[in-house]
């Protein structure tokens, strides 16, 4: 692999490493560690099956076709609008979920570190607009933005989980309540954190049509980082505090299932501040560069949905069009983050496994090109797009309190 190869991987394991992550030992506590690391690799190679069946589909059209032009060539005008409305919404549900999360972590942050109380409301309110204001100065300043702090954010991580090791307790990660009854509320929002799809065309452009074998590879690496990483983090948050008891997880969950509340049971069972700075720290920064990258895509998806030029009355209706819903939302819906990151998988699963399913089977109908062929047939294409229309049956369920929920 060169160097342009191995960036081209980062960007991809980029992607995918989100906020998205903080939510995991949220939702896999009831799961225990082995049905969890268990259930992060099958749902990681199926992300990655689709996503080389995108890759097919890409490397049929010529480089820098998107995937709405796809959608309308393969589906016509429906598809176009089924991908461009699951795409605007998938980035409204994550922009939910990063305010909701964020108010949580920072509200947090201000009483330890300031000890100051300030309200979540206005936590989020004022979280908004520096990342907005960001975002509206350009995107070369949130490319720099988010270099620095994605960069600092990989040395924090190493450092928490080495100084982690220590408070780490074998019969936190295993016990007799395990039950894999959880999963189904853990599906989605596992799946949200291993998409990266959106990002396929933009691959196949950078490192050209000509090296199919190069990019398969790039998006198979690209996605065995982040498995890694979550598999680190899920022992590290799961095997330092306690299941049941008066600082838990079953607390957490009792009490909105936030990030801020988790930080805080941690802070009281583990009792090392540096263990607490570095988790507070990395989760801070996790928020915001997931929010400034999420909602760049927005604003841009935004802008050329409703053809908004780059003049400042232009780019201020765009802003206001990308930032005002979802904090709205998050206003009215405090606790929002484990529910919106589901939300965001219901259209990740349109866009990333029922899209490439189709798309494909479509595809090899016609006499396709064949740049490169990812191995499968109709029932494997049968067989994954089940699977995508349980994941959306299933955050539909969990939405109405219809499945097994940890509390
Ligand atoms: N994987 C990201 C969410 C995401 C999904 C799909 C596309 C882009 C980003 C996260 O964990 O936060």
């Amino acid at each position: 692999m060169n160097v342009k190869s191995i960036g081209a991987t980062l960007l991809i394991s980029g992607t995918m490493l989100g906020a998205g992550m903080l939510a995991l030992p949220l939702i896999s506590a009831g799961l225990g560690i082995y049905n969890t690391i268990l259930l992060l690799t099958v749902l990681w190679a199926i992300m990655t099956y689709t996503g080389l069946m995108l890759l097919e589909v890409c490397l049929n059209y010529p480089e820098g076709t998107g995937l709405e032009a796809i959608a309308y060539d393969l589906f016509g005008n429906t598809g176009k609008w089924v991908i461009n409305i699951s795409l605007l919404l998938l980035l409204y549900a994550l922009s939910c979920a990063y305010i909701a999360g964020a108010s949580s972590i920072y509200k947090n942050d201000f009483a330890d570190y300031f000890h100051i109380s300030l309200s979540s409301h206005t936590i989020a309110i004022v979280f908004t607009i520096i990342i907005a204001t960001i975002v509206f100065i350009s995107t070369k300043a949130v490319d720099i933005a988010n270099r620095v702090l994605f960069t600092s954010n990989i040395v924090i991580f190493f450092l928490l989980v080495i100084t982690i090791i220590p408070y780490l307790h074998g019969h936190f990660l295993v016990n007799s309540h395990d039950s894999a009854k959880y999963a189904f509320a853990a599906i989605p929002v596992f799946i949200t954190a291993f998409g990266f799809h959106g990002s396929v065309p933009s691959m196949v452009k950078y490192i050209g049509r000509d090296k199919p074998k190069t990019l398969r590879n790039i998006f198979v690496a690209g996605g065995l980082l982040p498995l890694v990483v979550y598999i680190i983090w899920e022992i590290s948050m799961l095997g330092s505090l306690p299941r049941f008891g008066n600082h838990s997880f079953q607390y957490v969950a009792q009490h909105g299932s936030s990030v801020g509340v988790m930080l805080q049971q941690m802070q009281i069972f583990i009792q090392n501040n540096n263990i607490i700075y570095l988790i507070g720290a990395f989760s801070s920064i996790a928020m915001f560069t997931s929010y400034l990258c999420v909602s760049l895509g927005l604003f841009d998806s935004l802008a050329s949905t409703f053809k908004r030029g780059n003049n400042t009355t232009d780019r201020l209706m765009t802003a206001v069009l990308c930032y005002l819903p979802p904090l709205v939302f998050t206003l009215v819906y405090p606790n929002g983050f484990v529910p919106a990151l589901g939300a965001a998988a219901i259209f990740l699963t349109i866009l990333a496994i029922l899209f490439p399913v189709l798309a494909l089977r479509k595809l090899r109908g016609k006499q396709h090109q064949i740049e490169y062929n990812v191995a499968t047939n109709n029932i494997a294409l049968f067989v994954v797009g089940f699977i995508g229309l349980q994941v959306i049956i299933n955050q539909i369920l969990t939405l109405n309190n219809a499945v097994p929920i940890f509390k």
